[in-house]
C-alpha cells in the first residue's frame, strides 16, 4: 500500500522528534521552488502529487506567498488538510479552503503566554515611556535633554482588550497583577469563568474610557482596520496602545497621525501593516517602542508551536481529522 504524502512547506526548527513520528508514518515531500511562481509550475508538473497533507510555517510564505484561490487550484486535488504552525492564519484565505475542500488548523494556546508576556512587555515598556530614555542612553546622553516625560503607573489604570481569546485572557490575567482594571470588547460576551471578573464593554467605551489598549484579535477581512481615523477620534486623550495581534487591523498611518496629534500618547508594536516594511513615522516618533515581530520568539513557545502543527499533521495521516481546526471550518470538523 502506498504511504500517505505529508508536504512540508517551510523546515522544522526545534521539533525534529515530533516530525521524526511524522517521517515513521507517512512519505514527506518538500518543494525545490524558491518562489511563488516556481512553485505554482512545480504543483502543476505534477511532482508534488498525492500530497494529502501539508505542514506549513508562517516563513514559507516568502516561496509560496498567500495561500489562495490560485494556489489551490494549483495544489494537487489529493490535498485535504493544511497544518499551519502559528495562531494567525491571515495567510490563508480560509473560504478559498473550505471552497477547496482543504480543512485547515492552526496553533492556538501554545502562543498564549509568550505572547502575553511581551504584550505586558510592550504595555508597561510604553506607559513608562522607556523608549525614549533607552533611546538617550544609547547616544550617550544619560536620559537625555529635556528630560523624558514622566510616564504612569498601570496601578487603578483600564485596560481595554479588544477580541478577548486565549491571549487577550492571558493579557488580563497578567495585567491584573499589575493592579490594572479590565475591561473587553469580543463578538461574543465570554462566560463569567471566562471573564474572570472582567468587564464587557461596548466598543465605543472601550475606545472612550480605556486608558491603555490592547489589540488581541485576530486580521480577516472584517476586522482589517477595525481601529482607524475614526476609532482614534473616540480615544481618551493620552490613550497607549499595545498591538501584538497582527498590524493591519489597525490603520497605520491613522496611528501616526494619532501620535502626531498627542491622541494616542505611546504605543507598543510588535506587529505591522505591511512587514518586514516599518511606516517612516513610527520609526521616527521616539514614543513608539517597536519589536520585530518577537510576540513567540523563544525557544520554548516555538517548540511547543511545532508540536503542536505536527499533532495536527499525526491525526490527519492516521485519522483524517485535526486537533484544532480554525473556527470558520468548525462544521467540517
Ligand atoms: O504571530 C504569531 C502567530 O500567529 O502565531
Amino acid at each position: 500500500m502506498s504511504r500517505t504524502k505529508v508536504l512540508l512547506l517551510g523546515k522544522i526548527d526545534h521539533a525534529h522528534v515530533a516530525w521524526s513520528t511524522i517521517s515513521d508514518i507517512a512519505e514527506i515531500v518538500q518543494p525545490t521552488a524558491t518562489n511563488r511562481q516556481d512553485f505554482i509550475a512545480e504543483c502543476q508538473s505534477g511532482a508534488l502529487d498525492g500530497v494529502s497533507v501539508a505542514y506549513r510555517t508562517f516563513d514559507s510564505a516568502n516561496v509560496t506567498g498567500r495561500i489562495d484561490s490560485e494556489l489551490l487550484d494549483a495544489f494537487p486535488k489529493s490535498l485535504k488538510f493544511l497544518c499551519h504552525n502559528g495562531a494567525g492564519y491571515d495567510q490563508i484565505d480560509i473560504p478559498a479552503c473550505t471552497a477547496h475542500s482543504v480543512r485547515v488548523s492552526n496553533t492556538p494556546t501554545a502562543v498564549d503566554d509568550a505572547t502575553a508576556d511581551v504584550t505586558i512587555w510592550l504595555l508597561l515598556g510604553a506607559l513608562r515611556n522607556l523608549p525614549v530614555g533607552i533611546k538617550a542612553l544609547r547616544e550617550g546622553k544619560w536620559r537625555g535633554s529635556p528630560l523624558p516625560q514622566l510616564g504612569h503607573d498601570p496601578q487603578g489604570k483600564i485596560l481595554g482588550i479588544l477580541g478577548m481569546g486565549g491571549i487577550g485572557r492571558n493579557v488580563a490575567t497578567k495585567a491584573r497583577a499589575f493592579g490594572m482594571r479590565i475591561r473587553y470588547h469580543n463578538r461574543h460576551r465570554l462566560s463569567p469563568e471566562l471573564e474572570d471578573g472582567a468587564e464587557y464593554v461596548d466598543l465605543e467605551t472601550l475606545y472612550r474610557e480605556s486608558d491603555v489598549l490592547s489589540l488581541n484579535l485576530p486580521l480577516n477581512p472584517s476586522t482589517r482596520h477595525s481601529v482607524a481615523a475614526p476609532e482614534f477620534a473616540l480615544m481618551k486623550p493620552g490613550i497607549v496602545i499595545v498591538n501584538t495581534a497582527r498590524g493591519a487591523v489597525m490603520d497605520e498611518a491613522a496611528l501616526v497621525d494619532a501620535l502626531a496629534s498627542g491622541t494616542v500618547s505611546s504605543v507598543g508594536l510588535d506587529v505591522y501593516e505591511n512587514e518586514p516594511e516599518i511606516h517612516p513615522g513610527l520609526l521616527a516618533n521616539d514614543n513608539v517602542l517597536l519589536v520585530p515581530h518577537m510576540g513567540t520568539w523563544t525557544q520554548e513557545t516555538q517548540q511547543k508551536m511545532e508540536e503542536w502543527a505536527i499533532d495536527n499533521v499525526r491525526l490527519a495521516v492516521t485519522q483524517g481529522k485535526l486537533k484544532s481546526i480554525v473556527p470558520e471550518q468548525k462544521d467540517l470538523a
